[in-house]
């Protein structure tokens, strides 16, 4: 124990002015890089602030440096002296000791190291799913707006919180009811004496005896005050929610007789102001509106959208991964891809909520060929606030207090 303790102490002043050394060669170095810097000569008080901080950190170094160092020292020279105890007592134990420890440790590092591999496969799987979660949940009208809910069930794993949302029972059934078969279906949309007010805000009406018809193959603006319910109109045509009285009516029938994944999914194309992408590639973005669309379907879509030139000009063409929801596009950008996707389902009706009212000039310019493009032979409801957007339009209706209240 003596000649193991005096090695120890040893060992622990000698590291201890290797740990000196240390320090005081990175304060030398820290010391030199601070004064480089043009501050350190004009803000005098600022470099004494420096200094001390400097001077703090070297004192905490070397004493956590001494500490690692000898309790380091103590456990080598403790193993050694075991062993020497050990092979004193009984030279083959030892020698089987030896060879069987080396083998246990080898072991437990290669499983540490399985484990640690599983585990980051585990946190990466994690990481993915909650972003799933967290866009479908984020950009859940989107999700609504392709009939897409089945296929962001893909989340699933995102935790009990996202299971909660699942198991809600949506008020409006997603599925059966009657589909109108796609050679017949002119498009033609009527609001018959809507009456509606937010589930939320029962008291607050928002729409009052509301009467409009998009004819079919028709363009038809809704401009007026904001806040006066003309995205609401959008929303009801999508049955987002149902109207408190009244009807909406496509093709002479009744939108609630009607299948819901049917009529988000294949009948209406909806576009908004603020462009929702999913962090994957374009490709895939644009196929979400079509989910077993072809990818020449997908470089159509993106031709009729103004965007195939500016997606080949990336260096990863369509495979681009377009960043957490777009980040890596301009604002135009973004709504061409909207556009494209929407464009791929070939919807009979299209609804334009403000698409162009977050652009410059020069995108808003791009975005509107597309746009003026993608509305031609279908029924277009615009909500806009720009003249700009209106200007091709049939019918511009003026809303106001919740109805129509002028025709131009
Ligand atoms: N989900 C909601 N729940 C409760 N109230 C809502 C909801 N969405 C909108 N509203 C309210 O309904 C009213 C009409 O909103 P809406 O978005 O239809 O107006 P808008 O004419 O499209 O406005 P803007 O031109 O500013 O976009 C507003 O008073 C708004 O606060």
């Amino acid at each position: 124990c003596f000649v193991q303790g005096l090695v120890t102490s040893g060992y622990i002043i000698l590291l201890s002015r290797v740990g000196e050394r240390v320090a005081a060669d990175m304060r030398k170095t820290l010391f030199a890089s601070l004064l480089r810097q043009d501050v350190a000569f004009f803000d005098a008080n600022k470099t004494g602030q420096l200094v001390n901080r400097l001077t703090a950190d070297i004192q905490e170094f070397k004493s956590s440096f001494k500490l690692v160092i000898s309790q380091g020292l103590r456990s080598i020279t403790q193993t050694v002296g075991c062993f020497v105890s050990l092979y004193i007592i009984s030279p083959k134990l030892t020698g089987l000791t030896v060879v069987v420890l080396p083998c246990l440790v080898g072991a437990g590092a290669l499983f540490g190291s399985f484990l640690r591999k599983l585990s980051r496969l585990a946190q990466d799987q994690v990481a993915k799913a909650t972003g799933v979660a967290d866009e479908a949940l984020g950009n859940v009208r989107t999700v609504k707006a392709f009939a897409m809910e089945e296929r962001e069930l893909q989340g699933l794993s995102s935790g009990a919180r996202v299971f909660e949302y699942l198991a809600l029972v949506p008020t409006i059934p997603l599925s059966g009811g009657g589909r109108i078969p796609s050679n017949s279906l002119t498009g033609r949309v009527d609001f018959m004496n809507i009456s509606f007010s937010y589930p939320t805000r029962p008291g607050h009406q928002i729409l009052t005896r509301f009467n409009l018809t998009l004819p079919p193959s028709k363009t038809v603006a809704i401009v007026g005050e904001s806040g006066g319910g003309k995205s609401t109109v959008a929303s009801l045509l999508e049955r987002f929610y149902d109207p408190t009285s009244g009807i909406v009516m496509l093709d002479g029938l009744d939108i609630r007789t009607l299948d819901l994944s049917w009529l988000r999914g294949q009948v209406i194309g909806f576009i908004n102001q603020e462009p929702v992408l999913f962090g994957s590639s374009i490709m895939d973005n644009i196929r979400f509106g079509k989910p077993e669309a072809t990818d020449a379907e997908v470089i159509n879509a993106a031709k009729q959208a103004n965007a195939h030139l500016f997606i080949t000009g990336f260096p990863d063409g369509y495979n681009t991964v377009v960043g957490e929801r777009g980040a890596t596009l301009s604002g135009g950008q973004k709504q061409r891809i909207a556009i494209a996707r929407a464009l791929i389902k070939n919807p009979c009706i299209l609804v334009l909520d403000e698409a162009t009212s977050a652009l410059d000039a020069e995108s808003e310019r791009v975005v509107q060929e597309a746009l003026d493009r993608a509305t031609s032979g279908r029924t277009v409801l615009i909500i806009a606030h720009r003249l700009s957007t209106i200007q091709g339009a049939d019918l511009i209706c003026v809303m106001s207090n919740g109805c129509i209240v002028e025709v131009k």
